[in-house]
């Protein structure tokens, strides 16, 4: 890949009203990476997503916890999205830009720059918008198999007081066609978190199993979308963090790239 810091010229702030949806993207500037991690609910998006993004020092951007956000502070939004949400329904294309617009606003005039996109685009209207604004440069799809992705949204925890993820599901999947069989240790929690976790409220199974089906029937396009621009890297998950950190930073030509920082320090 590119180097990490690719180097942009300056061009003014883009901003794009289609079909009534406003949209603000920051400058393209001297930035970082524009990155975008596509994937199945359960498949890891946040974790690998938010690794990598420390790894990079850029913000990790996940509409999902924008929408959490927004129905944890009460606004006039919450009673509509957590209908929306509890029932594994997409929020509106209208409403979830203008979350995320709001987001890279703030962002921007915090003087961050690039960001790793986690859950979003997930419609095509999503991702002509976000193409019609700004470039990304590379779209990561993360994929597991479907037992596999259930378990995980089952066996998902989070600590409501540091917020940490973590999922007790012990996953074991036989391998099958030529393709290998897989295990994930679950990824338990300190002791200290242990009396403060709380499951999300849209992981129970009816409601993952219709994220599944919505993210099959509006999502799959998406990743074609970018397929044909040349910009997927496809990624099978070969088992939990130990297995697939090292390899994802492999497929990302990242994996020497403490090396490369510290010898051109
Ligand atoms: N880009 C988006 N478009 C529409 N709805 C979204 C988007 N991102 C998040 N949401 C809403 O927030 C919920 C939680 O999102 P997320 O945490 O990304 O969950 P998932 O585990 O399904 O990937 C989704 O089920 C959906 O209702």
């Amino acid at each position: 890949m590119a180097a990490i810091t690719r180097l942009i010229k300056r061009t003014p702030s883009l901003s794009c009203v289609a079909r009534g949806i406003s949209f603000h993207a920051p400058p393209r500037q001297d930035r970082n990476v524009q990155w975008v991690f596509l994937g199945c609910p359960g498949v890891g998006k946040g974790t690998y997503a938010s690794r990598l993004c420390k790894f990079l020092g850029v913000p990790h951007i996940a509409t999902g916890d924008l929408v959490r956000h927004e129905l944890a502070s009460d606004g006039p939004l919450a009673s509509q999205l957590s209908e929306i949400v509890n029932q594994g329904k997409l929020v509106s294309d209208e409403i979830i830009i203008s979350l995320l617009s709001k987001r890279l606003a703030d962002g921007e005039a915090k003087g961050e720059s690039g960001f790793i996109l986690d859950g979003f685009p997930r419609t095509m209207k999503q991702a002509e918008i976000l193409e019609g604004v700004t470039d990304i440069d590379l779209v990561v799809n993360l994929k597991l198999q479907e037992e596999a992705l259930l378990a995980k949204c089952l066996g998902r925890r989070i600590c409501n007081q540091c917020g940490g993820n973590f999922n007790i599901a012990s996953i074991s999947v036989k391998g099958e066609n030529g393709s290998p069989g897989m295990v994930m240790a679950p990824l338990l929690p300190p002791e200290h978190c242990m009396s403060k976790l709380i499951t999300r409220s849209d992981d129970t199974e009816a409601v993952v199993r219709e994220r599944l089906r919505i993210y099959n029937e509006k999502s799959q396009p998406v990743e074609e979308f970018y397929r044909s621009r040349g910009k997927l890297l496809e990624f099978d998950l070969p088992g939990g963090i130990p297995e697939s950190w090292p390899k994802l930073l492999q497929a990302l030509n990242l994996d020497d790239y403490e090396e490369k920082q510290s010898a051109a320090a």
